[in-house]
């Protein structure tokens, strides 16, 4: 059996490259001889990065070139009581952060929630979308092949899914720029974020495009999709989930929990989320769903970088007969409870918490039920923070527990 040090040594001598360990070693000894030549290399220790606490192969499919782990701590907020429509349960919500008072201020709009007998959530739309860019001679051809794309439908359906036997091509919409079209094609993935599902399933579409078509293939994500950059096209169109949360807090609650009044948060989420937002021309009219978001992703294993569109909500107050009533809605939110990141045990067992490991039953179950959990906490998050502004302790709250 190879040890890290050879490893490391046949590293240094030029036999073998840093990515190619995992197939003289197993996955940890491969990590471990990484580790000494980057250590070497940089002067950095790495003792904390390789004091990890999974197999290295349970990550086989989520890193290459693996060292050891970034741990960032995870705690609950919660439990708080959702009336979903996938989830009706009373649930703790798990999030990893290294911002202090964040999970304070979710605690605390939970347990504001719980006292006006929880929150609503609705998944409304569902979709995950890839969008090919082809080029065609000129515009008459760009009609040609989005005429030919509405009336070949079925086909293109049934090439998509021969590639996989959960996801479901359920339209496309064409779009045209002079000799450019993109083509993008929306899917009901199920329980899987599905970006990977889609991009098998829309290669196989475009072979036939070219195929039957004068049209040639660019690319087979022409940006319209929009995948991990900020875009109008799912804040619009939606993309992954599309979830809406609300809850109406008595007047009381608001007054002895939060210190504030409906009037006073309504007003401030106006002037703030609302037109602050729009003066900013900011694509998220929210205080910071990308707090919770990004919080609840890392606990549960999903990609990160789709924070980027996950933010894309906007959250709405006004006082109903003397109480608060919020609502967040998020318009793009990417998520999955196979597949990914889901598979790595620490991020597993953060599903575990919310009950929504693995597929759901019926298929795609799980997954909403994890949107409706963090649209809940994010609305969470809403209230606290917006009430914390209000009554002017944004600030000291920080002070006292984030630093
Ligand atoms: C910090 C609080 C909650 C204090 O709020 P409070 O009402 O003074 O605290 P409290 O001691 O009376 O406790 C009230 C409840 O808060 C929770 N709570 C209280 N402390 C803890 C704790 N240590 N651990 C867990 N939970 C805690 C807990 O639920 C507790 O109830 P209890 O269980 O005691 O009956 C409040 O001031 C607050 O929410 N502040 C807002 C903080 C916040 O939302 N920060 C988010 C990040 S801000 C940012 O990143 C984005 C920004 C601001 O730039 C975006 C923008 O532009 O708007
Ligand atoms: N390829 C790309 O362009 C991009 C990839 N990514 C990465 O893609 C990964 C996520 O892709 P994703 O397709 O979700 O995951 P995976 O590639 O891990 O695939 C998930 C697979 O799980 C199977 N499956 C089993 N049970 C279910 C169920 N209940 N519901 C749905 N599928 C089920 C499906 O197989 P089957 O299809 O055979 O039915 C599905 O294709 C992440 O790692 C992300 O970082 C992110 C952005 C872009």
């Amino acid at each position: 059996m190879t040890d890290a040090a050879s490893l490391a040594d046949r590293v240094r001598a030029g036999e073998l490259r840093l990515h190619e360990l995992e197939s003289h070693a197993d996955a940890d000894t491969a990590a471990e001889a990484r580790r000494r030549l980057v250590e070497e290399y940089s002067g950095a220790s790495l003792d904390s990065v390789g004091n990890y606490g999974f197999p290295a192969e349970a990550a086989e499919s989520a890193i290459e070139n693996m060292v050891g782990a970034i741990q960032v701590p995870m705690g609950v907020a919660g439990p708080v009581t959702i009336d979903g429509g996938a989830v009706s349960d009373e649930t703790y919500l798990p999030l990893a952060t290294t911002e202090g008072a964040l999970l304070a201020s979710v605690n605390r709009g939970c347990s504001v929630i719980n006292s006006a007998g929880g929150a609503t959530a609705r998944v409304l739309k569902s979709g995950m979308t890839r969008a090919p860019v082809f080029r065609v001679a000129d515009v008459a051809e760009a009609e040609a092949l989005v005429s030919w794309t509405r009336d070949n439908f079925a086909a293109l359906k049934a090439a998509a899914e021969e590639t996989t036997s959960h996801g479901e091509l359920l339209d496309v919409t064409p779009y045209v720029v002079g000799n450019s079209v993109y083509l993008r094609f929306r899917y009901d993935t199920k329980d899987a974020m599905g970006m990977n599902m889609v991009t098998i399933a829309t290669e196989a579409v475009c072979g036939v495009v070219e195929d039957e078509t004068t049209a040639s293939l660019v690319a087979l994500s022409g940006n319209l999709c929009t995948d991990k950059k900020p875009a109008a096209i799912n804040a619009v169109e939606g993309r992954g989930r599309s979830v809406t949360a609300d809850v109406c807090i008595p007047r009381k609650v608001v007054e002895e929990r939060l210190h504030t009044t409906p009037e006073a948060v309504a007003e401030l989420n106006t002037r703030k989320n609302l037109v602050g937002s729009a003066k900013a021309a900011s694509l998220g009219f929210n205080a910071h769903v990308a707090n919770v978001v990004a919080a609840m992703f890392l606990a549960t294993g999903q990609d990160e970088a789709q924070v980027v569109e996950g933010a894309n909500a906007i959250t709405t107050a006004e006082v109903q007969d003397g109480d608060l009533y919020v609502s967040v809605s998020l318009a793009s939110l990417e998520v999955g409870t196979v597949g990914g990141g889901t598979k790595l045990p620490t991020q597993a067992e953060g599903l575990d918490i919310l009950g929504v490991r693995g597929g759901g039953d019926p298929a795609g179950s799980n997954a909403d039920a994890l949107a409706e959990a963090i649209a809940v906490g994010s609305l969470a998050g809403e209230l606290s923070l917006l009430s914390a502004l209000a009554s002017r302790n944004l600030s000291s709250a920080h002070a006292e527990l984030g630093r």
